[in-house]
Formats: structure tokens, sequence, C-alpha cells
């Protein structure tokens, strides 16, 4: 029996180590793309936090798309992590950043998964620095996401030499599926293109603030009132194109270029990382934003960015593109998955209305795979969850997952939607009839 790929668009079962602000966020992008998702953290405090991003994703997601979204993927907790990455189709790493640690965490997934896509999250290490003593380098990629996860489409993806170049292409097609752009580095680099930018900039707002020239809250001011704004949607070399005027970039460089030259740019080193230095950004910090919780920051993050996003997807720019191009593929997706609810009496929908439609899902799902007709298949239907009723005859959209099971048995996890949300979950077991 051929399992259907799990590649592209087509959601399978996602691994996730560590459940930190970085994983609860890859878990929430998974599961609202329809992956199922095994977490793993012995962290106490991880089931909360997968909640709490959850619930942000989901408001998050809800604002930005105005396409019926796909039935949100099963999350559950592993107690370790070779439970977690069982059958997992892809894994990523989110534990904190220590090159023990991840290097550890990576012997316990490859000694249960050493096929599966392992993409770390790491902010800095290289892929060679990941790959070193691990059992499956081949298998080892970098993918490092942007906060919060389930919103910013950039993922950096980095391979090594010893990287396999088909695992890296079915790696970045499983993270376009969810709507993500992988921007793959041309050569392996400590903390890849876009952390080196941030850490330029953080460098010099840590001297800033040191050195009594700014505060926090005035280094912020210059970032989101100026070139914050014009950063997210031009980045710097189309936004200095145009400081040109209309001689370009020529121009650009011929008048700034010799200021290279002035102490504007000398300051490489790093101030020192002491307690005076904590204290005082501390301090500013809560000056400055101490009078909203971390919740609230958050809601009032993903609010403004899906404003932005939306206002991009209008201009038909920058990260606005990726969003309507994963709008369209929903739109896709739920268009070819689309049901009617059977009519019972008095107009009502016939009680046995998930059933019904979970049968019909089924058959269009095994019609994909040619060694299997539906004939052939006997199945054990049964309703696992049923969250609310549909309005009588409504189009509604039905999801397929089939999962070999051992031998010839299939199970078949049917989720019908709407555009409320979700409806009711079948599962059914399917065992093929000897001819
Ligand atoms: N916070 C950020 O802005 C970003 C962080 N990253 C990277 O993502 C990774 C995670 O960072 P954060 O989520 O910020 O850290 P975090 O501190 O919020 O989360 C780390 C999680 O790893 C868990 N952990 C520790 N040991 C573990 C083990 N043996 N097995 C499973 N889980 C374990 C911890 O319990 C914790 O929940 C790091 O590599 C970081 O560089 C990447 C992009 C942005
Ligand atoms: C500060 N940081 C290095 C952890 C930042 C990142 O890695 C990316 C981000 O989301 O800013």
């Amino acid at each position: 029996m051929t399992p259907p790929a799990a590649t592209g668009a087509a959601p399978g079962r996602a691994a996730i180590i560590g459940a930190g602000v970085i994983g609860a966020g890859w878990a929430a992008r998974f599961a609202l793309n329809g992956w199922d998702v095994a977490v793993h953290d012995p962290s106490p405090n991880a089931p909360r936090a997968i909640a709490r991003c959850m619930e942000n994703a989901r408001a998050a997601w809800g604002a930005l798309f105005d396409a019926p979204l796909p039935p949100e993927g099963r999350v559950v907790f592993a107690r370790s992590t070779a439970e977690a990455v069982e059958g997992a189709d892809y894994v990523q790493e989110s534990v904190s950043e220590s090159l023990d640690l991840k290097r550890r965490i990576f012997a316990d997934i490859q000694a249960a998964a050493p096929d599966a896509p392992l993409g770390s999250s790491t902010s800095g290490f290289t892929p060679s620095d990941l790959q070193r003593g691990a059992r499956a380098p081949g298998s080892i990629l970098v993918a490092h996401p942007f906060n919060p996860v389930y919103l910013l489409p950039l993922v950096e993806t980095v391979g090594s030499a010893q990287t396999d170049p088909a695992l890296m292409d079915a790696a970045e097609e499983i993270l376009r599926g969810l709507g993500m752009f992988p921007l793959r580095l041309r050569k392996e680099i400590d903390a890849h293109i876009a952390d080196r930018l941030l850490e330029a900039v953080w460098r010099e707002a840590l001297w800033l603030v040191r050195d009594g020239v700014a505060t926090t809250e005035e280094i912020d001011e210059a970032i989101r009132l100026g070139f914050g704004l014009r950063w997210a949607q031009m980045g710097l070399f189309e936004t200095y194109r145009i400081a040109g005027g209309e001689a370009g970039m020529r121009h650009f460089l011929a008048q700034f270029g010799p200021c290279l030259a002035l102490p504007w740019t000398r300051l490489t080193d790093v101030p020192p990382f002491d307690e005076r230095l904590v204290e005082l950004i501390a301090a500013q910090s809560d000056a400055q934003s101490g009078r909203w919780t971390i919740a609230e920051l958050e809601r009032i993050r993903d609010s403004n960015l899906t404003a932005f996003l939306r206002a991009l997807r209008r201009a038909d720019w920058g990260a606005g593109k990726l969003v309507a191009a994963h709008e369209g593929r929903m739109r896709a997706v739920a268009a070819a998955d689309r049901f009617r609810v059977p009519a019972g009496e008095n107009g009502a929908p016939d009680p046995g209305w998930p059933l019904a439609i979970a049968a019909k899902a089924l058959r269009a799902a095994l019609a994909g795979w040619d060694d299997a007709p539906a004939e052939r298949w006997t199945a054990t239907q049964s309703l696992v969850e049923q969250n609310r009723a549909p309005r009588p005859a409504a189009l509604v959209t039905a999801r397929c997952r089939l999962e070999p099971q051992s031998g010839e048995a299939l199970q078949a996890i049917v989720a019908i939607v709407d555009e409320d949300g979700p409806l009711a979950r079948v599962e059914q077991t399917l065992v093929r009839e000897r001819s």
C-alpha cells in the first residue's frame, strides 16, 4: 500500500519538539493548515503556552483570510520525543538555543524517525553545527521562522553540503503548503540573513541606551514612525533606490557611499552585557510598556500585523501576495471537498448527515488511490465528535485523511466544517476485502 503523499498543500502529521514561544507558533501554523500535531516539551507551562497561542492564531487567521479555513488539525501532547515523532511527516525542533541540547534532542528524534525532514528553528547555528555527530545528517536543515510564526510568512531555510537536496525541496514544499515563504540561503553562515541584520540594529540600540543617548521608547519611535514602515513593504535596497531620486541607486551610492568612512558605521563591537545594562533596559521597557500584559501586547501586535497584511494584499505587494496565494489555495482545496448536507423530515438535516457526508468524502479520497477502489473496502464508521447542526441542505467542506495501519487496514479521519468552524469529526476503520 502506498500512502498518499504528505507534501505540498496536503496536510500530514507534524511533530513539534519544544513548545515555548516559537514551538507553540509552529504548532498553531501546522494545526490551522489542517495538520495533526504531536508536541513534546517537559515544561509544565507548555500546554498553557500552546492553548494561548492557538487562541491568538485562530483569531488572527479568522481576521486575515476571507476563505474558509481548512478543518483544524488535532494537537496532542506526547510524553517523549520518540512518541511525538513516531509516524511524523515533518519534525520541527524549537528547544532553547543551546547547541548541546539541540544535538541531544536530534539524537532522540533520529533514533525514532531518521528519515523525516528535521527542521531546526535555531536563530544562529549553521546546519553543519547541528549535523555534527548526527545519525542522519542528510535529514537536517535549518528552518528559521519569525515571531509570531503563525502570521509572519518568512522562514529561512539553510542546508549544508550534507543535507539531502531532495529532502530540502520536500521540506520547503511542506512549508509553502503552510503559507510560508522559504528563503533558501546560498551558503550557510552564523545567524543566517535576517538575524545578522537584526543583531546589527540590536547592537546599536544597546549602545544608544547604555550611553544615555535614547530610551527604549525613543528608539522604538525612531523605528515604528519611520524606517520600520518602509521596511515592511520595500525592504532596504528598494527603499534606498527611491531615496536616490530619479538617478536611483547609483546616485544614492554616490551620495552616501563616502559616509561609510565616517564614524556612522564603525561601531562593530558589542557593549558589555552586564547587570547595569540589563537593569537599564528592563526598567525602561517597564516604563514604556508595563501598562500592558504580554497577552495584551500579543493581541495588539497580531491585530496590527493582520491590518498591514490585509493592506498589502489589497496592493498585491510583498507579504500581501503570499496571503492572497495561500487564500487561493485554501479556496481551491475547500471547493474540491464540498458536500451538501442531506435533508431529512421537516426540512431539517437528516440525523445521519455526518456519517453520510463522511462516506462520500471517503469515496472521493479513495478514488484518488488507484489500487484501492471503494468497493474493495469494508468500513466501520464512528461519529467521534458533533459540535452542532449545519443549516439544512447547506454546502459544507469535508476533508478526509487516510492513514495506513498495519497490514491491509486504513484509518480514515473526516473533518466536516462550515464557514463558522468545525461541525463534526468521523473516524472510519477500513479493511481491504480479499478477492
Ligand atoms: N523567540 C524568538 O523570537 C525566536 C526564537 N527562535 C529560536 O527558536 C528556538 C526556541 O526559542 P523560544 O521559543 O524563543 O524559546 P523558549 O524559551 O520560549 O522555549 C524553549 C522551549 O524548549 C523547551 N525545552 C527545553 N528542553 C527541552 C527538551 N529536552 N525537550 C523538549 N523541549 C525542551 C523548554 O521547556 C521551552 O518551553 C531557539 O532555537 C531560538 O533561537 C527563532 C526565531 C525567533
Ligand atoms: C532575537 N532573535 C534572534 C531570537 C530573533 C529571531 O531569531 C527572529 C525574530 O523573530 O526576530
